[in-house]
């Protein structure tokens, strides 16, 4: 087993988020698509203004990176014609991976046709154009409750109304790596908040992304059995691989 073929590395801070003017931010996301063509990882995972950047370079490079943007991120609130619309505009530019951040917030008022109709009609964009589709539930932003009834939610309005062989190309994902949580208490993929998406999204895949930072802590997803894992360490993780033998 390959573990950098469960990787998506992943850069998405905007320039203000890093610090950094445009020009220096798009050097930074520059680097992170040459390296992630280098260390093959599975696949980049970049704001959508920048796929037509990284479809470009790996043409040129001859790679088969695969190319992973996000939709509605980080907060998920738009409404369904604005997140279709964003992820058509990716898909044009090149993406493979649609990672969509859900109406948790919906989710939780109990706006669960609002929640639906934005699940069916982004998966079904997705899915038409051969793409993969993830849904970001935002872990920390839900009790644990919630984190079962939403991965539940997500497998139901998926299982029942597309193609069972459809299901694999379906993600439920933990974390934006965004969220502020209060008292800087863990905002990602926690093992008991991932354990929970396991037993209740299968048999759609989860992606465990947000403070996966070393080779160990991904092995113990993988074991968990998550199929992917997002994270901004994917070069350290890839590193911690050659120097153990345990894979
Ligand atoms: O999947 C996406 C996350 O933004 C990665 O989070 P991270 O920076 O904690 O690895």
């Amino acid at each position: 087993m390959d573990i950098k073929q469960y990787l998506d590395s992943t850069y998405l801070k905007t320039a203000t988020q890093a610090g950094l003017s445009e020009a220096e931010n798009i050097i930074v996301v520059k680097k992170n698509i040459h390296e992630a063509i280098e260390e093959q990882f599975k696949l980049i995972m970049i704001r959508p203004n920048m796929v037509s950047l990284a479809k470009k370079m790996i043409i040129a490079a001859d790679s088969s990176l695969q190319i992973g943007t996000v939709i509605d991120f980080p907060e998920g609130k738009s409404n369904v014609q604005e997140k279709l619309k964003e992820a058509i505009q990716a898909i044009n530019d090149g993406a493979d991976d649609l990672d969509f951040v859900c109406n948790y917030e919906a989710f939780k008022r109990g706006e669960l046709d609002l929640v639906k109709n934005e699940i069916l009609k982004c998966t079904q964009l997705g899915l038409e154009n051969g793409k993969v589709v993830k849904w970001i539930i935002e872990v920390a932003a839900l009790d644990d409750k919630q984190i079962i009834q939403l991965s539940a939610f997500i497998k139901n309005c998926v299982i029942s109304n597309f193609k069972q062989e459809l299901c694999p190309s379906v993600f439920v994902k933990s974390s934006t790596g965004f969220y502020k949580t209060e008292n800087n208490l863990p905002n990602g993929a926690t093992i008991p908040s991932i354990i929970m998406m396991l037993e209740n999204a299968s048999p759609l895949p989860v992606k465990a992304a947000g403070g996966v930072r070393t080779y160990e802590e991904a092995v113990e997803m993988i074991r968990l059995g998550v199929k992917r894992i997002g994270t901004s360490s994917a070069k350290l993780i890839a590193n911690g691989q050659n120097s153990s033998s345990e894979y």
